[in-house]
């Protein structure tokens, strides 16, 4: 210290006034930090998040699209941030990039991009930060509506959000259907954000009743465009009416249709509209791949299987037109044993069995996925390789939903296209002008493996496959027939016995909808068709053809009008399986006479000039059992139908408030169409047949008319009853009913006799049986020599009777039954020649005597006997 002060010179020593100032200050300063940080601590965490969103909030306007790659480049909560970057999403996409500002902003959106281009997140990261801006919590009820055509895409959504969002604490809900609707009620009031199907949905609002969405702030459409044309339309709108006024609403689509832009008219308020690939040269990703080969009807199960024997290493998925394809086609190809494995997708599944497979899907790096159109919008399988659409989607858009299952987010895919030469001209132009490049490719015809044989062989052993393989047939055709673009899906083109024998089929189904339309043509509902009008009395049609066909169209309509229920019977039906309707298909399908030809020369059902007509005809002289085929198929062609009939809303209104009284022409109508099916299905109630072991027919009920069964083939289908006819048939019947009785008759006669014979022979029986019983007895009681035989004494009655008698009578007597006996013994070896029984010959020989009186009492008399023979022993 000394030395120290040694080096100072005590001149330049600092003042102690200015340094203590100096260190006042510092330490004020100081002083002030701590306050203010333990100020800032002190704080409660909303204060603190809510300044943080209000400088977010104050970003908001700040956001310039054209600076922003990365998520962290908009301002978003760091939750949201967090579990991105978790997720591994750190780079926008374009339409992220583009929506994300203007949904934080709080504009209604309607975002349209190609598909894989990731949509999804584009409204997830606004609805977390919308319900973080709010510091929404569970009390806070339902915030935040998120609406989704399929079960799979609202899952798939759902997955999504809580990967994303796991740091914020909001509650999220999953609503598909296929489940308790109490379950689901009882939780769904503390849900947060709910992903849902536009069906169950409206059920819950509804049905359960503490379900409300007053707090409502955001909804959005997913895949908007799909909603409606799976007929939920009304439902949407029904859905829209609930919900409060004031919201955002974001809608999303991978095509722009007409109706997604009516939705949006009808949801969206000033929406701000951003198509990404608006110019873009194509409508379909750049790393995606398209071909399509054009093939016969009858050749294409034997393409799709070289196919799949060609790429057993890659994961693609094979698109049908409905579920009975899928059905059988996925049992039949298992059978066949490709070499890789298959699974099937479609709406007739038990909801638990379509998440199996959607997970099963998604775990594969090689598998082929069997699937209706469910599976054909929003989902995001990884790494699919090939898109394959067995059967010709409905449009273009359809098409591009399909294909986009492949090439997600700058991932490659192929896409093939299956068409038939009718339907490449349509089809591929509609394709070119959707901007989607497609390229025909021809298939090599040595790497064509023919499954014909096999799938044959399969039918002819299993019952139950082949009526798998009709009702396929069926429900192809009825795709084809009830397909809104005529120019594209001609049914009447479609070589139908071939290509029921290249399910492996020997007879092709009958297929009833189009044998109607062969007998009614209804030219004039062509014409109706085309001015898209409908003249409720067209002059041609019938009365009661008018009726028919309004109440089927008013019917179709309410269907679509009733919305939500419907569409949950419908999802719910899904989920179940609709026996139902099986069994309906089942009693459709039935073999008609005419046996598939082997032969080359293509027939085709254009072949009259009367099937020609069949393209012109709409529906609406189908059966309803026909019609509700395969559900989301049936949900999809509802909306065809509805194109069909070219009616909106409005004027199906006008229609009904035409009719006098829709309920009573309904029920009327009802009831004969209801007869008429009774009658053309040839119900038989309360059949019966039965079979031997050996598969004898044994006895049927009603019995089958012969004379009917041997003349049917001459018939004609005329309706009504012909008299002379019936007449005659049953004086024929008469005759085969004669015979047959006398028949029965005799054969109750023979049995009667056979019966008779048998109990005589019995009879004879019991007596040889009886004689030797008593033979052994006799011969027991002379073999035991010491033994007494009470049959030996004599009749004490007798005795009585015989007064005269004396003692040496009573002797002789005696001596003569011991005689006898011995001479019994004697003949014993010849009894069955002595004739009659030995007991009949000694009753004989005991009568001829008098009955001996000895005065004595019976007691006496016993004694007495007792005592002579003993004397005589
Ligand atoms: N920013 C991102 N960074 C990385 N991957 C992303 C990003 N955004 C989306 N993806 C991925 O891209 C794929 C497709 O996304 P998404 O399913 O949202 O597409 P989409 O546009 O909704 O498609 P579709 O129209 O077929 O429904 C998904 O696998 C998703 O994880």
């Amino acid at each position: 210290m000394g030395k120290t002060a040694g080096f100072l010179d005590p001149g330049a020593r600092p003042d102690p006034v200015r340094s203590f100032n100096r260190w006042k200050k510092k330490h004020s300063h100081k002083q002030n930090q701590k306050k203010q940080l333990r100020k800032q601590l002190k704080k409660p965490e909303w204060q603190v998040e809510r300044e943080v969103i209000s400088r977010l909030m104050q970003n908001y306007e700040k956001i310039n699209v054209n600076e922003i790659t990365r998520f962290s480049d908009f301002p978003l909560s760091k939750k949201t941030l967090k579990g991105l970057q978790e997720a591994q999403y750190r780079l926008v996409t374009e339409i992220q990039k583009q929506t994300i500002g203007l949904a934080l902003q709080g504009k209604d959106v309607l975002g349209a991009a190609k598909t894989g281009s990731g949509k999804t997140l584009a409204f997830l990261v606004p609805v977390l930060e919308a319900l973080y801006r709010l510091q929404w919590t569970s009390a806070d009820g339902l915030g935040v509506l998120i609406i989704s055509p399929t079960r799979e895409l609202a899952y798939q959504t759902f997955e999504v959000l809580r990967k994303v969002g796991k740091n914020h604490d909001f509650s999220a809900g999953l609503i598909i259907g296929g489940k308790d609707l109490k379950h689901e009620a009882e939780r769904i009031n503390n849900i947060n954000i709910l992903v849902c199907t536009p069906g169950r949905l409206l059920q819950h609002m509804d049905e359960t009743i503490c379900f409300h969405a007053t707090n409502l702030q955001m909804l959005v459409l997913d895949e908007a465009d799909r909603i409606l044309d799976m007929g939920f339309a009304d439902t949407m709108n029904a859905v829209i009416e609930n919900l409060p006024k004031k919201r955002q609403t974001l809608l999303f689509s991978a095509t722009q249709t007409k109706s997604v832009k009516d939705l949006a008219r009808l949801s969206l308020k000033n929406p701000e509209y951003v198509w990404v690939h608006e110019k873009a040269k194509y409508s379909t990703p750049a790393t995606l791949e398209q071909n399509y080969i054009v093939c016969e009807l009858h050749q294409k199960i034997s393409v799709l299987y070289s196919f799949m024997r060609s790429h057993l290493k890659k994961k693609s998925i094979v698109f049908f037109s409905s579920c009975k394809q899928v059905q059988y086609l996925y049992r039949v190809f298992c059978r066949l044993r490709p070499g890789v494995s298959i699974l099937a997708l479609h709406g007739r599944q038990q909801q638990m069995r379509r998440m199996e497979v959607y997970n099963e899907f998604v775990r594969k790096r090689a598998a082929v996925l069997f699937a209706t159109d469910i599976a054909a919008r929003g989902l995001d399988f990884p790494a699919v390789n090939w898109v394959l659409q067995f059967d010709c989607p409905e449009d273009a858009n359809t098409y591009i939903h399909r294909a986009g299952r492949t090439a997600r987010y700058k991932e490659d895919g192929e896409a093939l296209l299956i068409l038939l030469p009718s339907e490449e001209k349509g089809m591929v132009q509609q394709l070119l002008q959707k901007k989607v490049p497609v390229e025909e490719i021809k298939i090599n015809p040595e790497k064509l493996i023919d499954v014909q044989k096999k799938m044959e062989s399969f039918l002819a052993q299993d019952q139950d496959l082949k009526e798998r393989a009709q009702r396929c047939f069926v429900s192809y055709i009825r795709s084809v027939y009830l397909m809104k673009d005529k120019e594209v899906f001609d049914v009447s083109k479609l070589p139908l016995p071939e290509y029921a024998l290249s399910l492996g089929l020997a007879v092709a189904p009958r297929v009833r909808f189009l044998q109607k339309m062969q007998k009614q043509p209804t030219k004039e509902l062509l014409t109706s068709q085309t001015k898209k009008v409908i003249e409720p009395r067209a002059p041609s049609l019938t009365n009661d053809e008018v009726e028919a066909f309004r109440t089927y169209f008013s019917e179709k309509m309410s269907i679509l009008q009733k919305g939500g229920k419907r569409s949950e019977e419908t999802e719910y039906r899904l989920a179940n399986g609709s026996s139902d309707e099986e069994e309906e298909e089942e009693e459709e399908v039935e073999e008609i006479e005419e046996k598939v030809g082997k032969s080359k020369g293509s027939r085709t059902v254009s072949d009259t000039s009367e099937t020609q007509k069949i393209k012109e005809v709409p529906v609406q002289f189908m059966d309803r059992a026909e019609e509700d085929d395969d559900e989301p198929d049936a949900d999809f062609f509802k909306v065809k139908r509805h194109n069909v009939f070219g009616l909106d809303l409005k004027e199906k209104k006008a229609l009904q408030n035409k009719e006098p009284s829709k309920s009573s022409v309904k029920k009327k109508v009802t009831k004969i169409a209801e007869a008429k099916k009774v009658m053309k299905r040839n119900f038989k109630v309360n059949k019966k047949i039965t079979f031997t072991d050996e598969g004898e027919l044994v006895q049927q009920w009603p019995p089958v008319q012969k004379s009917i069964a041997e003349n049917t083939e001459g018939e004609d289908d005329a309706g009504g009853i012909n008299l002379d006819t019936a007449k005659e048939r049953l004086q024929e019947e008469d005759k085969f009913d004669k015979e047959e009785y006398r028949k029965k008759i005799k054969a109750k006669h023979r049995e009667k006799r056979l019966k008779e014979r048998e109990a005589r022979r019995e009879a004879n029986k019991r007596q040889v049986k009886a004689r030797d019983e008593e033979e052994a007895f006799l011969d027991w009681s002379d073999d035991d020599d010491g033994g007494f035989d009470p049959s030996t004494l004599p009749d004490p009655d007798k005795y009585r009777r015989s007064e005269d008698s004396d003692s040496e009578d009573t002797e002789n007597k005696i001596g003569d039954t011991k005689k006898q006996q011995g001479m019994r013994k004697r003949n014993n070896s010849k009894i069955e020649d002595t004739g009659p029984p030995s007991r009949n010959r000694k009753k004989a020989k005991w009568e001829t005597l008098e009955p001996l009186d000895t005065g004595l009492s019976l007691a006496e008399d016993e004694e007495l006997v007792l005592h002579l023979l003993k004397s005589q022993s």
